[in-house]
């Protein structure tokens, strides 16, 4: 085959393969797809006349540009994605790869013949040629040693059997490529969420076998690939980089802006799905508080719900040095790692100013630091996230409460300060801070719900009056509501520093701008 008549079976290729689009639309599942175009006789002939010309970077490089391509167009990935995540998720060789293949077959062909003559040929060749670079045996004696396979005297001297060879090229192959391109998708940012151990050249990721060729399936297939591959567009970034003319809003609820929170956590339309992938994980939890009597009772409620196993109850006075300690010694001792720290143990006396700040701000203050060596990759642990409890009451002055006010604003200081400290990234330690305004919780209703009631400690009737006056004004936030900016908190990997307010009126807002970032 001459050069020109290669040149025009690339041509046709293009044009048999470049419209092929979707697997799927076009009726042909991922599979056939993508081995009509390696064994396409075109490609084989193609392949087949090349491996003998010494290629030019140039044509290497476009002949690498138009397989990827296909590859890209038949899993419907759009062109920014990662070259490895294209090769790995399909499974598939590169163009250089399938050449090389061809090439140790071809070798193996002649090596192993019974032709004294063809034989005699090669001693020559291997005596007279090898420094010639565009020498098939010497571009073959590279191939071979890139992959770590015999040499040629050796193969010649003992040939192993045809299926052995093609076993071990095969291998040979898949396990360069294979590291090749995790080396390269390790680098990759947009990557950080795909299972290396499920990539391998030679498998197809379970993203594509898992789907039938359905229509739909395929589509939803084409989705998943472009969550996984950190390049699929939310309408959130859709609204961004139109300068605000498309809508932000979902699509599939209409009711939020969608983004990756949205999405995998909150998006309502998708709960059912959820549901069942979410159900397999559990989480293991260690309550804490001062109050036995209702920490024990917390503790029976969970245990139903969770299983006795996955819950546990400390006694402790956040306080007192030792008794916290204590905490992290038993969870650490039963559940062995320890990943998320709540500092939520608060109160509100104005008329006792060292407890409201001992318990408010020292109290988180002093379970930050025990978070931040019990977890930290430094000192044994895994790195994880502390979410400190301040309040609305901790970005804004309240006339009446001044003390509770002051040991808020603190925590959210010491919580945007610790965020900023460089070692966090190598700790794989995050820093946040949650601020929600009225909550319908004991400490609400316990002071203010009865009108008829006295007074809570350090209030007058008239301070009493105004501070529901501002409950009725600002409205008061029910416990799922701050649950869901909690779980934002922990789930937004990049929040480190954040300040979230959780307001009737404004939900989740993030205050300070954006957090200083950093992901684990
Ligand atoms: N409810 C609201 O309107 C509201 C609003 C914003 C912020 N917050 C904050 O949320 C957090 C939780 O409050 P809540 O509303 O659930 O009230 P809550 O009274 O139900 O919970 C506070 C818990 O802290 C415990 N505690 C107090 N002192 C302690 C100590 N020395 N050691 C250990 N535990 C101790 C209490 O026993 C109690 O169980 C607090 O930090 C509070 O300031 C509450
Ligand atoms: C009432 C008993 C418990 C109160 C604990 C809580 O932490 C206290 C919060 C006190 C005041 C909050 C201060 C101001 C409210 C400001 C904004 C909230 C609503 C904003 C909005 O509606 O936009």
């Amino acid at each position: 085959m001459c050069k020109s008549h290669t040149h025009h079976t690339v041509q046709l290729l293009v044009s048999y393969t470049q419209e092929s689009g979707l697997h799927g639309t076009n009726g042909l599942n991922l599979q056939t797809s993508y081995k009509n175009l390696s064994e396409l006789r075109h490609s084989t002939a193609f392949c087949m006349a090349w491996r003998f010309y010494h290629l030019t970077r140039s044509k290497w490089t476009s002949s690498h540009a138009f397989h990827k391509k296909n590859l890209r167009n038949f899993q419907s990935m759009p062109a920014r994605t990662a070259t490895g995540a294209v090769y790995l998720i399909l499974g598939a060789l590169t163009i250089e790869a399938e050449i090389h293949k061809r090439q140790l077959s071809f070798l193996y062909n002649i090596v192993s013949c019974d032709n004294s003559t063809i034989l005699d040929l090669v001693d020559r060749q291997l005596i007279m040629n090898m420094d010639n670079q565009q020498s098939f045996f010497c571009k073959v004696a590279g191939t071979l040693a890139m992959y770590d396979l015999p040499s040629i005297d050796s193969l010649k001297q003992q040939p192993p059997s045809k299926l052995k060879w093609k076993l071990s090229v095969k291998m040979a192959l898949q396990k360069y490529w294979t590291k090749f391109f995790l080396e390269e998708i390790e680098s990759k940012t947009t990557l950080v969420h795909l299972d290396r151990t499920l990539l391998k050249i030679g498998s197809v990721h379970p993203v594509w076998t898992s789907l039938s060729s359905t229509i739909s399936d395929v589509k939803k297939g084409a989705v998943k690939n472009r969550l996984l591959t950190g390049t699929y567009l939310f309408e959130s970034n859709k609204h961004k980089f139109s300068g605000g003319k498309e809508s932000s809003l979902c699509r599939l609820c209409g009711t939020s802006n969608e983004d990756i929170t949205h999405f995998l956590l909150l998006c309502p339309a998708l709960h059912q799905q959820r549901k069942a992938l979410f159900s397999n994980l559990k989480a293991l939890v260690c309550l804490c508080d001062i109050d036995s009597e209702e920490g024990l009772k917390t503790l029976k409620r969970f245990q139903t719900t969770f299983g006795n196993e996955n819950v546990m109850f400390v006694k402790c006075d956040v306080t007192d040095h030792d008794s916290f300690e204590n905490v992290f010694k038993q969870a650490k001792r039963k559940f062995g790692v320890l990943d998320i720290v709540v500092n939520n143990a608060g109160l509100l006396a104005e008329d006792n100013m060292r407890k409201t700040m001992m318990v408010n701000s020292i109290g988180v203050i002093e379970g930050t630091q025990l978070a931040t060596h019990y977890l930290n990759k430094e000192s044994g642990g895994q790195g994880g996230v502390v979410v400190n409890i301040s309040s609305t009451a901790g970005l804004t002055p309240v006339f009446y409460m001044p003390i509770y006010v002051a040991s808020k604003y603190s925590i959210v200081g010491y919580t945007r300060s610790v965020s900023q400290n460089p070692a966090n990234k190598e700790r794989g330690m995050r820093y946040t801070c949650l601020c929600p305004a009225f909550t319908d919780t004991t400490m609400f209703d316990k002071k203010w719900s009865d009108e008829g009631e006295e007074p809570p400690p350090g209030f007058s009737e008239e301070e009493k009056k105004g501070a529901l006056h501002l409950i009725e004004a600002t409205g008061v936030n029910t416990v799922e509501e701050v649950v869901k900016g909690f779980m934002t908190l922990l789930e937004v990997d990049d929040n480190n520093g954040a300040v979230m307010t959780v307001t009737k009126k404004h939900g989740i807002q993030y205050r300070h701008g954006k957090p200083l970032s950093h992901k684990l």
